[in-house]
């Protein structure tokens, strides 16, 4: 059965809403936090992570209003509806399963009457077998040498999950170097090549469909190169590749045993949890990737199994609609708290923009309400002296995620101790502000009266700016799957409730097929 088709803008939750937001405009994080309960009642937890949403401008009302929206599109049936594996990217005519390549559930999920679940432990099999041999050094190149480095070759979601997982958890790292190249500027593999041996370089060829332009562009440069020193029958220790395509891998001259399988009913943005992962598993081992899964599912069913009150994707999908569709705000900030995470908004750029960035309907009508939102980010601290200034004093409302850790990884308490201060002073900055009287108070010591006057408009920080402080203890395979999946389900929650197919991803063809055409002309 198809998804629902409900405009969510003549829902009577959406009048409301609307009322709602009218009567309360002035509304200010300010006075809403002076009730000492607020976080507590404001606040989900889920093991080791918890979410503090209170310094957002809603109430117990708003966020009812909210879950009641939710619950009159009926989001609980389109859960259920991608869990059990129905057709719901209905444009493609396929089904959406990257919560089945992380399940550890015996439940059988159907596709074309036939459980998917046996061919789904075989790959994780046969990527664990594949990752023990490189990592161990069993797996010789061509001259007898272990692998050293290993090049995963692919764009868009063929790259860039694992390439921000792989840099998010280089501490767990082991001996061999990974490197990404994806675009088809040859700058970029050029580069690369310069840090390779062909003797001891492992290529990881990732494209679902085998025929990306950029992705076959620079696996034939990377092929090119090493025939310089190698021949083809060397080829099979060198090259694999993740696809769907065998016909194309097979001409590419990649052995048959060295195809890791993708499945049609796993979406590119959402895929590093199938064998698109290879490389993060050759990186830090099977047993950190399978945790980066056993994450993803402990979020996977706190999504499915929660009401939505408490359901934290949902929540924070909400939230975000509230801003995006009542208060016009048309940006959102991730803002990462450690280094490792600085791969993350670039990863949920493609994630969330690839998917909401949609203009019409599941009914194939244009839309006249704001869909996805535009998401962009930094790492902590470092953005604070770079783009905060707009996001403390600008013009523009942009509710910001905050993601934090309890410990570090290194132990260097003075410096996660002034990290996170900083982590709490940003939000406390946004919320709170600082007032006329405050500034006045400040300059009142300085003395002069004509310079308290000429500063203190620009001193004044109006605050009452949302934001989410998102906090785990410790950044682990595990915690890092439960963050990457619950912003999964935010970006799905969301698309269901604007009524759009979060799926498919026409409006990137155009370009692609015009840049053929201009090719073929010159
Ligand atoms: O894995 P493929 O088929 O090379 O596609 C790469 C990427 O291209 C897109 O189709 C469009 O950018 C993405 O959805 C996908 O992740």
């Amino acid at each position: 059965m198809a998804l629902k088709n409900i405009n969510p803008t003549k829902t009577q939750a959406w009048e409301k809403l609307t009322n709602h937001f009218n009567d309360n405009k002035d509304i200010s994080i300010k006075d809403l936090c002076k009730d000492t309960n607020r976080k507590d009642d404001f606040s989900l937890e889920l093991g080791d992570l918890s979410v503090d949403f209170s310094k957002n401008r809603i109430t117990e009302e708003t966020l009812s209003l909210l879950v009641e929206l939710a619950k009159e599109v009926d989001l609980k049936d389109a859960i259920e509806k991608q869990f059990s594996g129905e057709v719901i990217n209905a444009t493609e005519g396929r089904e959406v399963l990257h919560t089945a390549l992380r399940s550890n559930s015996d439940e059988a999920v159907l596709v074309n009457g036939k459980n998917i679940k046996p061919q789904i432990q075989t790959a994780l099999r046969k990527i664990r077998s594949f990752s023990n041999k490189v990592i161990s050094g069993k797996w010789k190149g061509y001259t007898g040498k272990s692998i050293t480095d290993v090049v995963n070759i692919g764009i868009g979601g063929s790259d860039l999950g694992p390439d921000m997982v792989v840099e998010s958890l280089q501490y767990y790292k082991n001996q061999l170097t990974t490197h990404f190249v994806s675009n088809v500027d040859g700058d970029h593999v050029s580069e690369i090549i310069k840090k390779l041996n062909p003797e001891t370089t492992l290529f990881v060829i990732v494209s679902k469909t085998f025929t990306t332009q950029e992705t076959i562009t620079n696996a034939e440069t990377l092929k090119n190169w090493f025939l310089k020193s190698a021949t083809i029958f060397d080829i099979p220790k060198h090259f694999v590749a993740v696809s769907t395509n065998l016909e194309a891998v097979d001409s590419f001259g990649i052995d048959k045993a060295n195809v890791f399988p993708m499945w049609n009913w796993v979406g590119g943005r959402f895929s590093l949890w199938s064998a698109v992962g290879l490389s993060i598993s050759l990186s830090v081992g099977f047993d950190n990737y399978r945790a980066l899964l056993d994450g993803a599912e402990e979020m996977d069913l706190h999504f499915r199994n929660t009401e939505f009150e408490n359901n934290i994707p949902v929540i924070l999908a909400l939230l975000s609609i509230w801003y995006n569709n009542f208060y016009n705000a048309e940006t959102e900030a991730v803002l990462p708290y450690t280094q490792y995470l600085k791969k993350l908004p670039d990863y949920l750029q493609q994630a969330i923009m690839e998917s909401n960035g949609k203009g019409v309907d599941r009914n194939g009508d244009k839309i006249d309400y704001q869909t996805g939102t535009i998401v962009w980010g930094s790492t902590g601290t470092n953005m604070q002296h770079a783009f905060m200034q707009l996001v403390h004093q600008g013009t523009k409302l942009i509710p910001a995620d905050f993601i934090g850790y309890k410990e570090s990884l290194h132990g260097l308490t003075d410096h996660h101790k002034k990290l996170m201060a900083n982590f709490y002073g940003q939000i406390e900055a946004l919320a709170f502000g600082k007032t006329k009287e405050e500034v006045h108070l400040e300059l009142k010591f300085s003395g002069d009266k004509d310079k308290i006057a000429q500063l203190l408009p620009f001193k004044v920080f109006e605050g009452n700016r949302p934001s989410n402080a998102i906090l785990f203890d410790k950044l682990t395979p595990k915690s890092l799957g439960k963050l990457i999946a619950l912003y999964e389900h935010k970006i799905y929650t969301q698309g269901i409730i604007w009524n759009i197919y979060s799926y498919d991803q026409f409006g990137v063809e155009l370009g692609k097929e015009l840049a053929k055409k201009l090719l073929n002309k010159h």
